[in-house]
């Protein structure tokens, strides 16, 4: 059982995951013994090949994706031990998500999709905390745009505001800056790390992108599906 003190200080712990998939008649090892820890209010940087499996950590230490052995602490909980729809609910309370295809709900409005996370964890004050967040990223002019309607910068701070918009502990980001050139990719590692430093967000990004792997306190580095 670990101490509360170790509970704080640790916002995620994995321990030997592994994840095999099953293609054909033979089972492919996509991530071998993964043993990692990130400090809360860290900024991590997972770097590596195409194919070294970046990804699919990701989508397991967000619970996305379930191991094939080993297993995730995530502020404490051990998430595989929950079933999916308590797994599911820690996820809505302490993580946020961006992804490289910035995955707005084409249907709703720029401030719809921001408001979505606050309504589905019962925020009385959705849409004023949605509004004030849009602002936050310098969209206050494009709140009734529809995803369609705004640049693909423009896309990613609507998906950064919906990330931070529930105050979430941990953001997870995979290749956040990937769909775009490489200025609006600046302005977006920016807001990013300010907003890291305003909410005390803790990091966790796969990225390619040698600037942002940079700017966090520390890379983890997977080769063939191990670590480096
Ligand atoms: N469901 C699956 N079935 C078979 N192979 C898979 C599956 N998921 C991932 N892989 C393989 O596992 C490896 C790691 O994939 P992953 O997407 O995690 O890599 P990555 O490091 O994120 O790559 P990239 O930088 O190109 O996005 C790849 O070779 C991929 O083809």
């Amino acid at each position: 059982m670990a101490s509360p003190k170790l509970v704080k200080e640790l916002l995620l712990q994995t321990d030997t995951l592994t994840k095999q998939v099953s293609t054909g008649d033979k089972k492919l090892t996509i991530l071998k013994d993964i043993t990692l820890e990130v400090k809360a209010g860290e900024a991590v940087a997972i770097v590596g090949a195409s194919g070294s499996g970046k990804s699919t950590l990701l989508g397991l230490l967000a619970g996305l994706d379930v191991p094939t052995s080993g297993k995730v602490h995530l502020d404490g909980t051990d998430i595989f031990a929950l079933d999916e729809d308590s797994r599911a609910a820690l996820r809505g309370k302490i993580l946020g998500f961006v992804f490289q295809s910035f995955q707005l709900l084409p249907a709703l409005t720029a401030l719809e999709n921001v408001m979505l996370p606050l309504e589905l964890s019962g925020s009385p004050s959705a849409d004023s905390t949605a509004y004030k967040l849009l602002e936050r990223v310098g969209l206050k002019m494009r709140l009734n745009h529809y995803p369609k309607q705004l640049s693909g910068g423009e896309q990613q701070r609507v998906a950064i505001a919906r990330a931070f918009a529930t105050d979430p502990k941990l953001l997870l980001a995979d290749e956040p800056t990937g769909n775009l050139d490489s200025s609006t990719g600046k302005q977006i590692i920016e807001l990013m790390f300010e907003l890291n430093r305003e909410h005390g967000t803790t990091l966790v990004l796969v990225t390619h992108d040698e600037e942002l792997s940079q700017r966090c306190s520390r890379q983890i580095r997977l080769v063939d599906g191990m670590l480096a």
